[in-house]
């Protein structure tokens, strides 16, 4: 069976009115094992658990965001499959801004470093190209959006 795992691309928006692509940041984690990669928060699905619940669990253990400082953006969900050590893995994202741009991010064990990131560096962060492609329908959702109001 595939390795199942489930988070958020979290991002902010900058105080300042500047408009889309510039006042949004992604927010990214390093892990401190491995090849020290670049990720948005997001884990395994623990047995029984629906996936949005692991999305939600995983953002608050490895960012210290909680669902109450997520605003959760409607109409966004992502599905990426790659291989990790020869097992295919799914992982579902979804998008929410954090209400608070100033809110601390609290790091776990698992990760050495965190950077609030504009789409580019977000992108080069990221390195594999399902996930730029994801931060970029990301910042496309969010540009559609802006549009309509
Ligand atoms: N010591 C040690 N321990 C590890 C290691 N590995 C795991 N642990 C332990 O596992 C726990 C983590 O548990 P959770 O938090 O629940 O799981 P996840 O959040 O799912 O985290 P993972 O790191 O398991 O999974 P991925 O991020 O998926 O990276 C796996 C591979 O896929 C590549 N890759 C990453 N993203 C993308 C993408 O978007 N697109 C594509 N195409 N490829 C991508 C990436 O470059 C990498 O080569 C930790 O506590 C550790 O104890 C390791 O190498 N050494």
């Amino acid at each position: 069976m595939a390795l199942r795992a489930c988070g958020f691309i979290v991002f902010r928006r900058l105080a300042q009115s500047s408009p889309l692509p510039d006042n949004i940041e992604y927010l990214l984690l390093q892990t401190s094992y491995g090849k020290h990669h670049w990720t948005p928060p997001k884990g395994h699905v623990d047995p029984g658990e629906d996936d949005l619940t692991t999305a939600l669990r995983e953002t608050q253990e490895e960012a210290g965001l909680r669902e109450e400082h997520l605003q959760v953006v409607d109409g966004f969900l992502q599905e990426l499959c790659y291989e990790v050590r020869g097992r295919p893995k799914t992982v579902l994202y979804w998008l929410a801004e954090l209400r608070d741009p100033k809110m601390a991010v609290t790091l776990s064990k698992e990760h050495q470093d965190y950077r609030w990131a504009k789409l580019e560096e977000a992108c080069s962060l990221a390195q594999h190209k399902d996930l730029q492609d994801t931060l970029r329908a990301a910042q496309q959702h969010l540009d559609t959006e802006q549009g309509k109001h």
